[in-house]
């Protein structure tokens, strides 16, 4: 029977920091609806959307001494009734033979892993729904019955699958995933444990979320782009009557929904082949497409989708949940949110009952055995039927068929009371370790891992038990007490001293920060309880010192707990970044910040001549005064000196191949990094990528009166506002016929004289003057009032620092097209003319002081040339009078409009005086260029 997901939304309480900024509630929900004001409109009426369920989660509860929020009035969600509501439905469809899926979407830090995972006391649907099912199995366990329930849990990063429960070094491509007629898109070798106990599936998170940890520290990742799938399959097996019935429940906490945005970088300005989150977007189509319902539904295209193609196609009781922040500052990400959970609303699933003879189960399982033995011996023949595969391919083909295999045969020889006792006596070392950790964190001075994703922290524990720990990353035959993995971790990182409980720490070889601020080398510092420590780029700490707690209880002192956000705050603030109070600009500071540190860090790993710095660029150097400042990433071709600015997605997307690279290089026997190709590698833009070179404003008031703009050249400014150059720019209204009208023949005293007449200007951008010199190529481009087109010059190879473009493009606008709006347009605005261009791939010389001219124009994004100081000299002081040639054009053109208005004027005394004054001897242009 075909069923409608069933979508619920839930709002979250304000976090401190929202509270300390008196954050604005913009969220309202009453029965099944919720209801979005817009901030900048907050007289308008609110959007309404209806959903199955809309969970208000905002206030209204209070914390229990265990840390549990209770509701305290009925208007409150807390963790059992979101459970009694999703999670009880999706148990009784489980004890009936249904696959269920839910899936919790939203930006990062809505509330989807809280909903999901839960945290500490108020524990999410994985737990509850554990929890309740073995409750509900030992109340009906009778002999008759057998029930099986195997616990899996995976990640999906950057489009690689990993096995979150297995011990084995996972593949650097990731798991594989294959399709099959009985299991639809399943991931090979997937670990699939046998869980008995409540106790056994907390166990399994707990080291499913351990396994991430390491996993993120050591890759540079971060959780807010990893999509996570537990996973639990649940048989009933019917014993005296020979059925099986089985279900997969599948629990999904996806990655922040605004890493779904496609890199745009304003529309063509480039194409990059990867996606942020290619996963996220694909899922995007694929509901767009269900919901359209197209024929072809692209869930090949990603990895996440082709997991959820049962829950969201096909043989599945699916549930989303649509998290949601309440804050003001979020409006544009929860009105996405909320449009995205209206559309999954219409999706339609049809679930089946799975039910089949235990025997039928059993003959599957030997077909697939089967089919894979064959597959096996054809290739162990050397068959290679499936040309096009290396030797290479072959060999791995074959180690995964076979360990393919081995999980069969282990599925059809062992009993399933054989496999549970094996996953127990696998889980009973680990569950040992971790309660003498549990008692140790107690006793010893240690530190504990901070991570982005609460569920994450603490995770890692090292203690400074002995006298002397040594930190390093265990390479090169080295073996440190402290083994820590990651970009910029080196063999003898730091030593960390424990004389009687007071711990010193004292970096080596390797960076070491200190509550933001870097550590001299070989020079030893107390740790004081509640430091927070950064080894290298990723390995972030907190420093706990039972002792010093102790005391300070004793003191009647309790500190605030240490949270991911704080100490990155604490990080950016050393950043030297002025944010001036800006909560938004310092929420994305803190987002990127460390992701740019870990990216310099990989560089240098890697051997990358590369710098990445955070760069502020305010909406006036981006060419509009009415956009916001907004966070870049300066990168520095340290080869070559070239400088590039990539927006936030760029940067991201660019890191994500960054970390493919680095992966390798961790996964490889090569203790050389591999070489590379600035044309290609992630960690560059290709030299023959264009960059903006800097922008210019041309005012258009005068265009409204029809008086012709040919001032001075104007001059071009780079994202950090700095004077790069000049451009000679020139508009000019016309006649009807496209000749140009310098004479104020067109001229009227108000523009809204225009509004209903025809109009006709050329728009002429004539050179660039004084441009940086390392640029090879240059062109312009601009886009005039509403128009779709951008229009862009010829691309002029740079033979001097003047660029001559020669370009003029003639407007010819109908009686309808000049409106109340367009007169309005060039009275406010400005007309915005990008220049771009292609910096020259060869090492730059430095700049001969001598070489330097008053204007400067290698101060810019752009910097020094190499050519040869005499051309360089001669280059810049033709440019240099090619701006004061222009300059003085411009006064003079300047001089004759006056003239020629006074002229036109009454010959009253007064004016008579001010012609003599102007008619007085003035360098006039013969002289000039004589
Ligand atoms: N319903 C809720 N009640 C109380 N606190 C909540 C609720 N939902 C979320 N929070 C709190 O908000 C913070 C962010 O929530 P959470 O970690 O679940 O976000 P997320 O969407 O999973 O983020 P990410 O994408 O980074 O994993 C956490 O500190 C969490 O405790």
């Amino acid at each position: 029977m075909a069923n409608n997901v069933l979508v619920a939304v839930r709002v979250r309480p304000f976090s401190k920091r929202e509270i300390d900024k008196r954050a604005q509630l913009i969220i309202n929900m009453q029965g099944k609806m919720t209801l979005l004001f817009n901030p900048k409109d907050p007289k308008a009426d609110p959007r309404k959307f209806t959903f199955d369920h809309s969970y208000w989660s905002h206030d209204e509860y209070k914390e229990t001494s265990s840390g549990y929020l209770e509701p305290t009035g009925s208007k409150y969600t807390d963790q059992l009734k979101l459970y009694k509501d999703l999670g009880q439905g999706m148990l009784t469809n489980a004890w009936e033979g249904y696959n269920c899926s839910i899936f919790a979407y939203g930006q990062t830090g809505s509330g989807k892993s809280y909903s999901i995972m839960g945290y500490g006391a108020n524990k999410g649907l994985v737990p509850q729904v554990g929890e309740n099912l073995f409750k509900e199995i030992s109340a009906k366990q009778n002999k008759d019955i057998e029930y099986q329930v195997t616990f899996s849990m995976l990640e999906i990063y950057n489009e690689k699958v990993k096995d979150l429960l297995s011990k084995k070094k996972a593949p650097s491509t990731g798991l594989q995933i294959r399709q099959s007629p009985q299991k639809g898109f399943y991931v090979v070798d997937l670990s699939e444990v046998p869980v008995g106990s409540f106790e056994d599936v907390k166990a399994r998170m707990g080291e499913g979320n351990r396994n991430r940890t390491i996993g993120q520290t050591k890759m540079n990742e971060t959780s807010s782009r990893a999509h996570t799938i537990v996973c639990l399959n649940f048989k009933q097996n019917r014993i005296r009557e020979k059925v099986t019935k089985f279900c997969s429940i599948n629990l999904v906490d996806l990655a922040g929904s605004e890493n779904q945005r496609q890199t745009q970088a304003e529309g063509q300005r480039f194409t990059e082949a990867k996606y942020i989150n290619l996963s996220l977007s694909t899922l995007g189509r694929v509901i767009e497409d269900l919901v359209k319902k197209k024929k072809y539904i692209p869930f090949s295209d990603s990895v996440l989708t082709r997991l959820l193609k049962n829950a969201l196609g096909g043989n599945s009781k699916t549930t989303m949940i649509a998290a949601i922040s309440p804050d003001a500052e979020n409006y544009d990400q929860t009105l996405s949110t909320l449009r995205y959970a209206d559309r999954a609303k219409s999706i339609k699933t049809s679930a089946k009952v799975n039910e089949s003879e235990t025997s039928k189960l059993i003959q599957e399982l030997i077909h697939e055995k089967e089919r894979l033995l064959k597959e096996l011996s054809m290739m162990k023949s050397g068959n290679k039927e499936s040309g096009g595969y290396t030797e290479e391919d072959i060999q791995k083909i074959k180690q995964e068929k076979e360990e393919e295999l081995k999980t069969y045969k282990s599925d059809l020889e062992k009993s399933w009371a054989e496999k549970l006792e094996q996953a127990r006596k696998d889980m009973e070392v680990q569950i040992k370790e971790q309660k003498k950790e549990e008692e140790d964190v107690k006793k010893y001075p240690h530190f504990w891992n901070l991570n982005e994703d609460p569920a994450l922290c603490g995770k890692i524990i090292h203690f400074t038990k002995s006298k002397k720990e040594t930190v390093g990353n265990g390479k090169g035959g080295s073996n440190p007490t402290i083994c820590l993995n990651g970009p910029s971790i080196v063999k003898d990182h730091a030593l960390i001293y424990n004389r009687d409980g007071d711990v010193f720490l004292m970096p080596d070889k390797g960076q070491v920060l200190r509550n933001g601020s870097e550590l001299n080398t070989s020079s030893e510092i107390q740790l004081i309880h509640q430091d927070r420590i950064r080894f290298g780029a990723n390995n972030f700490f907190v420093f706990h010192s039972p002792k010093e707690e102790i005391n300070l209880k004793k003191q009647g002192k309790v500190l605030p707990p240490i949270t991911f956000e704080f100490a990155q705050s604490e990080m950016a603030q050393h950043s030297g970044l002025d944010l001036y109070g800006d909560d938004i600009l310092m929420e994305d500071v803190m987002s990127i910040h460390h992701i740019v540190q870990g990216a310099n860090a990989m560089a240098q790993d890697l051997e990358r001549p590369v710098k990445y710095e955070l760069v502020l660029v305010s909406g006036a150097a981006r060419g509009d005064d009415t956009l916001r400042t907004e966070l870049y990433v300066r990168v520095t071709d340290l080869e070559t000196s070239n400088e590039y600015t990539w927006d936030r997605a760029k940067f991201l997307n660019k890191q994500c191949g960054m970390q493919e690279l680095y992966e390798e290089f961790e996964n490889s026997e090569d203790s050389l990094p591999p070489p590379f190709d600035k044309e290609q590698d992630s960690f560059f833009d290709p030299p023959s990528a264009d960059v903006a070179v800097g922008v210019v404003s041309v005012p258009l008031n005068y265009l409204a009166h029809m008086v012709d703009l040919r001032d001075d050249p104007l001059t071009i400014t780079d994202y950090a506002a700095r004077q790069i150059g000049f451009l000679k720019v020139e508009i000019i209204p016309c006649d009807s016929k496209g000749r140009e009208m310098t004479d104020l023949s067109l001229c009227v005293q108000e523009s809204r004289d225009i509004i209903g007449q025809t109009m006709a200007f050329k728009i002429k951008i004539i050179q660039g003057i004084n441009l940086p010199k390392n640029l090879e190529r240059s062109w312009c481009c601009y886009r005039f009032y509403d128009y779709a087109d951008m229009v862009e010059t010829d691309h002029v190879e740079a033979s001097s620092a003047t660029h001559k473009y020669n370009h003029e493009k003639l407007y010819k606008l109908g009686k309808d097209q000049v409106t109340h709006q367009l007169v309005k347009y060039l009275e406010e605005s400005t007309l915005t003319i990008e220049v771009r261009g292609i910096q020259r791939s060869k090492q730059t010389s430095k700049k001969n002081p001598k070489t330097r001219l008053s204007l400067d124009s290698s101060r810019g994004t752009l910097n020094s040339s190499n050519l040869s100081l005499a051309s360089n000299e001669r280059s810049e002081l033709e440019s240099k009078i090619d701006f004061f040639r222009e300059k003085a054009d411009a006064l003079e053109r300047k001089l004759l409009k006056i003239e020629r208005i006074v002229d036109e004027a009454d010959p009253s005394e007064e004016m008579i005086e001010i012609r003599r004054i102007l008619k007085a001897p003035t360098v006039t242009k013969a002289k000039r260029e004589s």
